[in-house]
C-alpha cells in the first residue's frame, strides 16, 4: 500500500476528532501519513426529521463511500453505530478500534440525574431507542425530538428548550465536554445502541494491502463484542426505525450480551429483553451468539414489535 491516504470524514467536531484520532494512529504506528477530505452528508443537513423517516444510518456514510468507489479517499473513519448492518458490495470494515465508554449520558443545567426530573420534565432526543427506554423509567416524562451534532444539541439544551437530554458519553468525552455528563446510566438502565463508542475503518474490499495494515490497529474484544451486538439488529431487520439496544461485555472469556427491543409505534409498550452469554473466540461464534439473542427476542414475541 502506498505511504500515503485519504481519509474521507464527515465535517462536524466529533467526526473530525475521530478521524484526526485515526489519523494520528496511522502516523505514530503505521508510519502512514494521510490527510483529511472532509464532506457533508445529507443525514447532516436534513436536521427537522428523524432518521428512521428520512432513510436511516446510511445517510451519513453513503457520500463517505462515493468518495472511497472513485478514489478521492481510501479510508473512511465512522462512529460504528452509524454503520448500517450490511455494508454495500464492494466496501468491507477494515477494523474497529477499542471501545470508549459506551454508556448514554443525562445531560442537564439544572438536574443531577433522571430521578432528580420533576413529574413531566421534556427530555430532548430523537433516538427511539432512548425515547422508548426514557419512557420506561419515567413514563411521566415527555420526550420532545432533538437532533442535530452534539455541539447543536448542547445549544439546544443550554437555550431552554429541554430539562435534560441524553447523548452517548464517548462522544462527549472525545470532544472534552466530559463536563456537561450529570450522571452516567448504568448500561441495566439505558441499554447502548450496537456499536455505541467504537469507531469503525471502512475501506474498499479491494484494497487487500490497506486491509492487512490496518487490521493491526483493530482490538479484538471490542470487535467480536460489536460484532455480537450487531448481528442482533441484522437478524431483527436492523434499520433505525427500530427501537433496539444491544450491548456486550466481557467476563473473562466469556461474552454476555444483554438486548433490549421496544415496539416499533407504540412506545409505552413493555420492552422486550434477552440476556444471553458464551465463550467467543471469533466472529462467527460472536453473530452466533447475537442470532441467539434475537431468537428470545422472537419467542417473546418480537414479530409483534417490528415495523409491519
Ligand atoms: N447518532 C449520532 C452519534 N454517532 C456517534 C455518537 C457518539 C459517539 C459514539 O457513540 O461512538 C453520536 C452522538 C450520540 O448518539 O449522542
Amino acid at each position: 500500500m502506498s505511504n500515503s491516504i485519504t481519509i474521507a470524514t464527515r465535517e462536524s467536531r466529533l467526526a473530525l476528532w475521530q478521524a484526526e484520532h485515526v489519523r494520528d494512529r496511522l502516523a505514530r504506528e503505521l508510519g502512514v501519513s494521510a490527510t483529511l477530505l472532509g464532506m457533508t452528508t445529507r443525514g447532516d443537513q436534513i436536521l427537522d426529521r428523524t432518521l428512521s423517516k428520512i432513510g436511516g444510518k446510511g445517510l451519513f456514510v453513503k457520500e463517505l463511500e462515493a468518495a472511497l468507489a472513485d478514489g478521492r479517499a481510501q479510508l473512511a473513519v465512522h462512529s460504528l453505530k452509524d454503520v448500517p448492518m450490511e455494508l454495500p458490495e464492494g466496501f468491507m470494515l477494515a477494523a474497529v478500534l477499542e471501545r470508549e465508554d459506551p454508556r448514554d449520558a443525562f445531560v442537564s443545567n439544572d438536574y443531577a440525574s433522571l430521578a432528580e426530573l420533576p413529574e413531566g420534565a421534556v427530555v430532548g432526543s430523537s433516538s427511539l431507542r432512548r425515547v422508548t427506554q426514557l419512557l420506561s423509567l419515567r413514563p411521566d416524562l415527555r420526550v420532545e425530538p432533538l437532533r442535530g451534532n452534539l455541539d447543536t444539541r448542547l445549544r439546544k439544551l443550554d437555550e431552554g428548550g429541554y430539562h435534560a437530554i441524553v447523548l452517548a458519553a464517548a462522544g462527549l468525552k472525545r470532544l472534552g465536554l466530559g463536563a456537561r455528563v450529570r450522571a452516567l446510566f448504568d448500561v441495566g438502565q439505558m441499554l447502548p445502541c450496537a456499536g455505541q463508542g467504537a469507531l469503525g475503518l471502512e475501506i474498499r474490499s479491494d484494497d487487500a494491502g490497506l486491509a492487512a495494515a490496518l487490521g493491526r490497529l483493530a482490538h479484538t474484544p471490542t470487535l467480536l463484542a460489536c460484532e455480537a451486538e450487531r448481528a442482533v439488529s441484522r437478524a431483527l431487520g436492523g434499520s433505525c426505525s427500530l427501537p433496539l439496544a444491544a450491548h456486550a461485555h466481557w467476563q473473562g472469556s466469556t461474552l454476555c450480551l444483554d438486548a433490549a427491543l421496544g415496539h416499533a409505534e407504540l412506545h409505552a409498550s413493555p420492552l422486550l429483553r434477552s440476556s444471553v452469554a458464551a465463550a467467543v473466540g471469533d466472529v462467527a461464534a460472536a453473530r452466533s451468539l447475537g442470532q441467539q439473542a434475537a431468537q428470545r427476542l422472537h419467542e417473546l414475541g418480537a414479530g409483534s414489535y417490528l415495523p409491519g
